[in-house]
């Protein structure tokens, strides 16, 4: 699987996309927390137990909203915010609109308890004393340690989407039995968030394998990190992921690229606040069909979207194959000349765009 001057090419490519670009924050020495805010539907014991973590970590106000029963609509329910010390219109920050981000918010699942932070080392620490809570979500307005696959940076800057997402699948579950396939469902469910809204289908947005989303199969804008632990029968899982929507660096984000794009001249903007809300949506969902119908319906709809259907691609000493498909485990499913069927693992490859080759990380 390794052309030995594709890596080069690869660190190149790496430099491009992730890193290259310095940036000029100055990195506090831990978390800066500025706001944790939260709708819980978490019984009160679960709530303090949150607020207690957040203030043993940060000075700050933790802002927090609860109260909301199973069978109520998230949507219609009133947000009445249980303050400490500070009331909610001094809110610390009006980088990340709150208001904006509940009303795209149709999970009840996710997201329904947000830790913001509008300066921090990276939302992958801000999440990490909370992932036992299902459901909960970390963002941050700027990353100063923002994490890639493979050991990269991922440029942070404001007018990126960045988050974290806390969430538990049983081992004994029809995803539990495929957890390689979380990652290309995350990217499915961020991909879902941004074109599934009306007139954004026209967006030519396409899944790279195996978690990337990519703009006209050249300009990279979304990436995620799927990680999980083994607790008792629950698998814990931490899906982060950046979107580029609004920042000017790097490269191109998608908001330049729906204004410059004739077919999509028309759309409105997106805001950091619709995509991470419309993705934990998709998340949800997708979860969901996987449980109900299994995971054929999540592979299809996978390569449904995604740009490598039927291209030729050489792997280990020039030979070419066909993609064909991925496998139950997300590994990519390739075609030799004589029919032969083979399996090409994301761990330890990425695809290289520029040289349609697999390469290694
Ligand atoms: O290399 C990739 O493509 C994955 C990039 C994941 C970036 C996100 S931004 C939010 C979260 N915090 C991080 O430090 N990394 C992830």
């Amino acid at each position: 699987m390794i052309k030995s001057n594709a890596s080069r090419v690869c660190q190149m490519l790496s430099n491009k996309h992730f890193g290259g670009f310095k940036q000029d924050i100055i990195e506090p020495a831990k978390p800066s927390l500025t706001a944790a805010y939260c709708v819980s539907r978490f019984n009160d014991a679960i709530s303090d137990m949150l607020i207690k973590q957040i203030n043993d970590n940060s000075k700050l106000p933790v802002y927090i909203k609860k109260g909301i029963s199973e069978d109520e609509d998230v949507k219609t329910h009133p947000r009445i915010p249980i303050i400490l010390n500070v009331p909610i219109t001094s809110l610390p920050t009006n980088s990340f609109n709150f208001d904006r981000y509940f009303d795209n918010l149709e999970s009840f699942r996710f997201g329904h308890t947000i830790i913001y932070s509008e300066v921090t080392t990276t939302t992958i620490d801000l999440i990490d004393p909370f992932i036992s809570i299902d459901g909960l979500v970390t963002v941050a307005g700027v990353q100063t340690q923002g994490r890639g696959r493979s050991g990269n940076t991922w440029v942070s800057p404001k007018g990126c989407a960045m988050f974290c997402v806390a969430f538990h699948i049983p081992l004994s579950s029809r995803l539990g039995q495929s957890l390689g396939l979380v990652q290309h469902l995350v990217s499915l469910a961020v991909l879902r968030g941004i074109i599934r809204a009306a007139g954004y289908e026209k967006l030519d947005l396409r899944l790279k394998w195996p978690n990337d989303i990519y703009w006209a199969k050249s300009v990279k804008v979304s990436g995620n990190i799927v990680t999980s632990s083994l607790i008792g029968n629950n698998v814990q899982c931490i899906a982060a992921v950046g979107v580029n929507v609004n920042n000017s660096h790097p490269g191109q984000p998608l908001n330049q690229l729906i204004t410059n794009c004739l077919e999509t001249k028309e759309l409105q903007p997106l805001t950091v606040e619709e995509v991470i809300a419309r993705s934990l949506n998709e998340l949800d969902y997708l979860i969901k069909e996987t449980e109900r119908t299994g995971i054929e319906m999540l592979k299809k709809l996978y390569l449904q979207h995604w740009l490598h259907t039927e291209q030729k691609i050489k792997i280990s000493g020039d030979k070419e194959v066909t993609i064909k498909g991925i496998d139950d485990h997300g590994y990519l499913l390739v075609e030799d000349a004589s029919g032969k069927i083979s399996t090409v693992q994301p761990d330890g490859n990425r695809f290289d765009m520029m040289q349609n080759m697999i390469v290694k990380k």
